[in-house]
Order: structure tokens, then C-alpha cells, then sequence
């Protein structure tokens, strides 16, 4: 979809195509629509990114509750959204051998307990190594760090999901 059919959609359509750019966070897609025209996919990106940004704490938090655990129940159950199976799968999460599972289901617990909110990280920048290095070292961050850092995750996985959707804009003639 090129940037003139983007700008081109209804809201409905709009949610429909973004809604879960940011995962399982619909009302990201719903409020970007209102910044329409877009000039670029980073224009949409940007607008993605300053909606996430302008929330309270608590609307950010409220983002990151809405994501699955990587490796978690929704995996094991089928649950998860396309998008987040792709990720996760990617990096390696849906092969781990049974400590890895056990450790990730450990330290994850650990970090929900800790900061009252999953831990997030842009699976497709990763893998399943580093996944597990940046979990137990981020479990040692204090909230408002982690919230920062968490929240900038978010926005990378929004934008790689943002990339898939929209092709680039062609100068000139295609
Ligand atoms: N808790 C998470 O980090 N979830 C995810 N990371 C991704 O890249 N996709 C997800 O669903």
C-alpha cells in the first residue's frame, strides 16, 4: 500500500490495515488517523511515535500490559497475534529447549512482579540469546528508566510493523 491509498483510507480502514501496529492497541491507529495526510511511512511512524509518547505513565504502562509475554501462555496456547508470532518465532522463541523455557517463564515473572508491566523488547532486532541477556539485565532497572526503555521497544516494533504495511514512496515515476 503506497502513501497516497494510506491517506486515502477511511478510519475504519485505517484501524483495520494499522490497528495493531502497536500490539493490541487499536486506539494508537485510531487517534494517528486524525494526523492524516502523511508525506511518508516516517511521517506515519512519527505520528505512531508522538501519540505514544504524549500518554501519562499510566496510558504507557497500559500499552505494554497489552503485549504478550514472549515465550509466555499466549505462544503455548496459539493466542498470539500474527504478527507477534511472526516476531517471536524469528527469533528463535518458539524452538527453546526446556531450561530456556523455564528460565525465560522465571525471569519474566520476576520482571511483571517488579515493574506491573511485561517485559517488552523488539523480538525481530533480536534473538532468543539476547533476549534472555536483556531480560535479566533490565530486570535490574529502576521503573522510570524501564518504562523508557520499554516504551522505546514499543516503538520499534511499531515501526518495523509500519514498514511492512506501507511500500516505500517512489520519486518520480515508478
Ligand atoms: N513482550 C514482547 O516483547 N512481545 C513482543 N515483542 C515483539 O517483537 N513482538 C511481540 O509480541
Amino acid at each position: 500500500m503506497d502513501i497516497a491509498v494510506v491517506n486515502s483510507l477511511s478510519y475504519e480502514q485505517f484501524v483495520e490495515v494499522f490497528g495493531n501496529a502497536v500490539e493490541k492497541c487499536p486506539l494508537v491507529a485510531a487517534a494517528v488517523w486524525s494526523s492524516r495526510p502523511f508525506t511518508s511511512i516516517a511521517d506515519i511512524d512519527d505520528a505512531f511515535g508522538h501519540f505514544i509518547d504524549s500518554l501519562p505513565d499510566s496510558g504507557k504502562e497500559g500499552v505494554l500490559r497489552c503485549h504478550p509475554d514472549l515465550a509466555g501462555r499466549d505462544l503455548q496456547s496459539g493466542t498470539l497475534t500474527a504478527d507477534s508470532l511472526a516476531e517471536q518465532s524469528q527469533a528463535g522463541l518458539t524452538q527453546l529447549g526446556v531450561a530456556e523455557a523455564e528460565r525465560i517463564a522465571v525471569l519474566n515473572s520476576q520482571y511483571k512482579l517488579r515493574f506491573g508491566f511485561p517485559f517488552v523488547i523488539c523480538a525481530r532486532m533480536n534473538d532468543k540469546t539476547s533476549i534472555l541477556q536483556q531480560l535479566s539485565q533490565r530486570l535490574a532497572s529502576d521503573h522510570a528508566h524501564e518504562l523508557t526503555h520499554a516504551i522505546g521497544e514499543v516503538k520499534r516494533i511499531c515501526s518495523l510493523r509500519l514498514q511492512a504495511l506501507v511500500c516505500p514512496t517512489h520519486l518520480g515515476p515508478a
